[in-house]
């Protein structure tokens, strides 16, 4: 087995975060795999990586390489040893989706992590970003959430699966972080939305969920539209865009344990959020609510302060957000990929 020590001795603080030790620039001419990079979060770092001038980036669909497949990955890893690696790969779905199929969400992403991060380890590489959700954190944790309050409390039942899996793979890297030293790090983005996401009515998460459907009522100029739960739950969305920056940020600017939140520190209740889409799409009739589909957590909104005190803040407010993705949405409606 390859064990890289990248970098001087470290020193933690209470966060985690280390002082003495600047990771630095990435090397531009170095291989760097993304692996899921034709999703709403791989893609966005693949054009982020192109605009910070990285020359050679790696992927693999899902059907060239099924990162479930252990011995699949580690060839793959092993024929293109990548120097730097974000796991932007997993199972990922909305609400409705989570609290279907928990075991998929559970097995599958636990296996593509392991898979993953075990090759990465194996074939050195340097330099790795996990990325998880904040749905790691308790269902009642005080909000806004900050980082310590991972593993405080019981989690949220629709979406608890998932969510331990995320939290082993926060565990693994900060084991691999123990045991051979290299600075690998995690991410724990909010909500996220964008160009690229998935539209499918029932698997999506409720921003493209909602942009469908109010687009869709205007097209048949229905009266009404529905959407699930109450309304009342409050959500933080940050654009994917924003994401990839911090992806970039985080691996040239960080090196700890401590999983970091990313977000824009600001929630806002479903029923506002389906104000603007409406607003967005041009839909002028009723929104009506079924509250026989979950609700989720009741609030979920990260502090970022741990973030910005590195100096990283997000740009990219809803309103223009939410915007240029309605404006993708209508550029691509015949080629979404669900
Ligand atoms: N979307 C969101 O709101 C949030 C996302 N995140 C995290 O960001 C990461 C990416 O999510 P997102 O981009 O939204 O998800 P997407 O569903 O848009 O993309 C997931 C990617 O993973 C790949 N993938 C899935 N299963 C496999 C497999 N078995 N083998 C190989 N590749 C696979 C897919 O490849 P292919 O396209 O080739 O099939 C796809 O490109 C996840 O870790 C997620 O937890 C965190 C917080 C919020
Ligand atoms: C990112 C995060 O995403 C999921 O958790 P979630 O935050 O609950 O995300 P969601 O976007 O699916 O729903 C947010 C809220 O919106 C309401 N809502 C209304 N109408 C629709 C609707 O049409 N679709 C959806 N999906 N939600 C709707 C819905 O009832 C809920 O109150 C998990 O996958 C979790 O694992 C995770 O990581």
């Amino acid at each position: 087995m390859c064990r890289h020590s990248v970098g001087r001795p470290r020193r933690a603080t209470k966060l985690g975060r280390v002082t003495g030790f600047a990771p630095g620039p990435l090397d531009r001419s170095r291989r760097f795999y993304v692996a899921g990079h034709r999703g709403l979060v791989g893609s966005a770092i693949v054009r982020r990586l192109q605009r910070a001038g990285f020359t050679d980036i790696i992927g693999a669909s899902s059907g060239e390489l099924d990162l479930r497949d252990r011995d699949a990955v580690f060839r793959y890893l092993e024929a293109h040893r990548p120097a730097y690696l974000a796991l932007a790969a997993a199972k990922v779905g909305g609400i409705m989706a989570n609290n279907t199929y928990p075991v998929d969400f559970l097995s599958e992403n636990l296996q593509i992590q392991v898979n993953v991060l075990d090759a990465a380890r194996t074939y050195g590489v340097e330099r790795l970003i996990f990325l998880g959700s904040s749905c790691i954190y308790p269902k009642l944790a005080p909000q806004p959430i900050r980082e310590e309050s991972l593993l405080t409390g019981h989690l949220e039942p629709t979406n608890d699966a998932y969510a331990i899996a995320k939290i082993a793979g926060i565990l693994h890297v900060q084991a691999v972080r123990r045991q051979d030293g290299l600075p690998w790090i995690s991410a724990m983005p909010t909500n996220l939305y964008g160009p690229g996401d998935n539209f499918s009515p029932t698997g999506s998460h409720v921003l493209p969920a909602l942009i469908r459907r109010y687009h869709e009522a205007v097209q048949a100029g229905a009266g009404s539209v529905t959407n699930w739960g109450t309304g009342t739950p409050r959500r933080e969305f940050l654009h994917v865009d924003d994401l990839a920056d911090a992806v970039l940020f985080l691996l040239e600017n960080y090196d700890g344990p401590t999983q970091v939140n990313v977000g824009v520190g600001r929630d806002e209740s479903i029923a506002g959020i389906a104000e603007r889409v409406a607003h967005v799409t041009g839909f002028t009739g009723e929104t009506h609510w079924d509250s026989s589909k979950p609700d989720g957590t009741p609030q979920k909104v990260l502090d970022v302060g741990f973030l910005e005190s590195m100096g990283w803040k997000s740009q990219i407010d809803l309103a223009s957000g939410l915007a240029s993705t309605y404006d993708w949405f209508l550029d691509h409606q015949t080629t979404l990929r669900r």
